[in-house]
């Protein structure tokens, strides 16, 4: 049988949570294009804005979460490797990071000289977006012509509705469930206003209504993050049986001042708090292992709030990280779901 491999492709984190090693990170992550959509100019000239201040700021997050062996994130992702190699029989099984090492070049490259010219590439993001996914496909096309690595790929495209991840989901959340709870909140990462216009191709479906993404359909829905999150959102709560008054999605993880995806996280608590929940559950689809803004956003920062907004529990549930079920799911996926690599 003809080897192929996997490359799990993860988002990354700094080095160390020291302030330089945090800066080179936010400043490799901030200057893509696809996450900071500005001319390049511009882009530079916000960038260095940013990394005046937030390098410290983050610097002071991550230590407040990093773990002996390293980054949450990173340590995560190991652990999901190894999970996933027991029941991935194709080959071997590797894991790049977007940002930071082990680079996607340093992979595809190892791959390459193992004598391996057949790998699935598995972004892990749930739900698709052009700063996540599409740039992981980018890094991977410019890799393989600098290099001219002679790799036949397929990848992963996003498993937000599939039904293998969202019942892996449903077996993580519902534990928390039976101990007692007020409110699900299914928190994402958010993301600007403008990602989701541009990605959407009839130009006048998203953000137009209240309701514009939970009824998109075909190929506005292949495109629209928010829209991706709600169905996954769906999912999990048909799978756990929850009155739609027992749920709600928001996006957290703002950056700047441009209009971000709504419902946000922090409007969210408060209003939750005012309606009188007190014991609060909160999981985080958007990400696949627990990283800063899960453990330091929602773990640390979301409790504060919504205690002082006079709630009286919030339990962050962690993200599906190496659970056996998911890492079985995530090879059953990369295994007959992954297409032809066509950027
Ligand atoms: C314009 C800025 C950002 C966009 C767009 C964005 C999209 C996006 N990010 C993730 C997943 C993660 N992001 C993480 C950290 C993080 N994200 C941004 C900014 C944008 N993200 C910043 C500046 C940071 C760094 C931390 C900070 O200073 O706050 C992480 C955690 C990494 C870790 O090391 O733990 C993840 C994971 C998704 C899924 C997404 C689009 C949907
Ligand atoms: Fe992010
Ligand atoms: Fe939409």
């Amino acid at each position: 049988m003809t080897e192929q491999a996997l490359l799990l492709v993860n988002l990354g984190s700094p080095a160390s949570p020291e302030v330089t090693d945090v800066r080179r990170y936010l400043n490799q992550f901030l200057m893509d294009p696809y996450v900071i959509d500005l001319p390049w100019p511009l882009r530079r000239l916000l960038v260095t804005l940013i990394l005046l201040t937030r390098p410290k700021a983050s610097a002071h997050a991550y230590a407040s979460i990093w773990w002996p062996e390293g980054s949450p994130l990173a340590v995560l992702s190991q652990r999901l490797q190894r999970a996933v190699q027991s029941h991935w029989e194709q080959g071997p099984v590797f894991l790049a990071m977007r940002y930071g090492e082990p680079s996607i070049a340093q992979k595809l490259q190892q791959i390459a000289q193992q004598g391996i010219s057949q790998v699935v590439i598995a972004p892990l993001y749930p739900q698709f977006a052009d700063s996540t996914t599409t740039t992981v496909l980018t890094e991977v096309q410019r890799v393989l012509v600098q290099h001219r690595l002679p790799l036949s790929i397929s990848t992963l495209p996003a498993f937000y509705d599939q039904p293998a991840y969202l019942d892996a989901l449903a077996t993580q959340v519902q534990p928390y469930l039976e101990q007692g709870f007020d409110h699900l909140l299914m928190s994402y990462h958010g993301l600007p206003e403008r990602h989701i216009h541009k990605a959407d191709p009839s130009g006048q479906h998203c953000l137009t209504n209240t309701d514009c993404c939970q009824q998109a359909q075909g190929a506005v829905l292949a495109q629209c993050y928010r829209a991706q999150c709600y169905r996954t959102s769906q999912g999990l709560a048909q799978r756990l049986e929850l009155m739609p008054e027992r749920w709600s999605v928001s996006f957290q993880s703002r950056l700047g001042r441009a209009k971000w995806i709504a419902p946000y996280t922090e409007e969210r608590l408060q209003a939750l708090a005012a309606q009188g929940v007190k014991k609060l559950l909160v999981i985080c689809p958007a990400f696949v292992s627990d990283c800063l803004e899960t453990l330091e956003e929602i773990g640390v920062r979301a409790r504060e709030q919504f205690l002082a907004a006079g709630g009286e529990d919030l339990q962050l549930i962690p993200c599906l990280n190496d659970h056996p079920q998911w890492a079985m799911a995530l090879a059953q996926l990369c295994q007959q779901q992954a297409v032809p690599f066509n950027l």
